[in-house]
């Protein structure tokens, strides 16, 4: 059996430029690998199936699952004749905007490239990730990036300054495609300044990566599901430096300088919100592996 980790992200910043011809967003974000992970175990089949196992009954255990889709992907691009069993130990909430499934997809696909000894290069596997989802392809090289296009265009970036973060899920989940769907682009949306981000990063400045924060999906998410506002304004009131919703949400992120301040965030939310989590930012490629 073959353990790989996949590890769930934030998104320091989303910002969507317009709609495309294909029904998809052109999209800009700062996203972040963080150390909440999934473990996902490969083992070699006799017979040609993908098999999916899972004790969590939320986790689909055929086709739609997008661990599958990644094995399938890669065994028909390659033409291999060997099944895979694929077992899904989960961490990360479902349908979170923390990217659970596609990073499960992202582990499934570096995984089998040892399994199925491919040798194929992590841009191509990336490229191959991009066909079962559009935050595959970042979750293929975790660390920190800036994508583009629909989220497959990655560009790696430096390590954000070291920090905590707290993760607050509602016991809500939220579909992608609906809250893309209620996006209106007008004058009145508030778009982040994902420039100030890069530099924030390049400079290693917490207070300022602080300050650049910022989601154009956060407001479509937060009118169809007002606990989310409450989250954050809880948040907000226990002392977090800087509080966002991730990707299309619901889940809520601080990030905190102090761990002690963490911790009293933590148990605060604790009270209101079933899920919540202190963990870090993990930052660096390489830490993946
Ligand atoms: C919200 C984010 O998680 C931020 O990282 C991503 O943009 C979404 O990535 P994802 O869940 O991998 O998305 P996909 O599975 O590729 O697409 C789900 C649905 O979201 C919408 N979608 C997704 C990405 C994008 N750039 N534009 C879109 O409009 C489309 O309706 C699509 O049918
Ligand atoms: N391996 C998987 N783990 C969890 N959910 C999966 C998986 N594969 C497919 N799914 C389906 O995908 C849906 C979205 O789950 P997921 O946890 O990937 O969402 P998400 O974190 O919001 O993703 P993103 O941030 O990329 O938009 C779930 O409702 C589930 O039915």
């Amino acid at each position: 059996m073959l353990y790989v980790k996949a590890p769930a992200k934030i998104n320091l910043t989303l910002d969507v430029l317009h709609k495309r011809p294909d029904g998809y967003h052109e999209v800009e974000m700062v996203m972040t690998t963080v150390d909440l992970a999934d473990r996902i175990g490969l083992e070699l089949r006799d017979d040609e199936e993908i098999v999916i196992l899972s004790a969590d009954r939320f986790v689909p255990d055929d086709h739609r699952n997008l661990a599958y889709q990644a094995a399938k992907v890669l065994k028909d691009a390659y033409n291999i004749k060997q099944g895979v069993s694929i077992s899904i130990d989960k961490e990360i909430p479902i349908a979170a905007g923390l990217a659970g499934g596609s990073s499960d997809a992202a582990a499934t696909l570096r995984g089998l490239n040892e399994l199925w000894n491919l040798n194929l290069s992590i841009d191509t596997l990336a490229e191959l990730g991009a066909k079962v989802g559009s935050d595959v392809s970042f979750c293929v090289y975790g660390g920190t990036a800036l994508a583009k296009g629909r989220g497959e265009k990655i560009q790696e970036l430096s390590s954000p300054p070291a920090c905590w973060v707290v993760l607050a899920k509602p016991s809500i989940g939220v579909s992608t495609a609906e809250v893309y769907g209620g996006l209106k682009l007008d004058e009145t949306v508030e778009h982040p300044n994902t420039a100030a981000m890069l530099q924030a990063i390049e400079e290693g400045s917490f207070s300022k990566m602080c300050d650049s924060i910022g989601n154009v999906l956060e407001s479509v998410t937060l009118n169809m599901h007002p606990e989310v506002a409450i989250i954050k304004e809880q948040m907000k009131r226990f002392g977090a430096d800087a509080v966002l919703m991730s990707g299309s949400g619901p889940t809520v992120f601080g990030l905190v300088e102090h761990e002690a301040r963490a911790a009293r965030i933590y148990n605060g939310l604790k009270g209101f919100c079933e899920e919540v989590y202190t963990i870090r930012l993990v930052g660096e490629r390489n830490a993946l592996v």
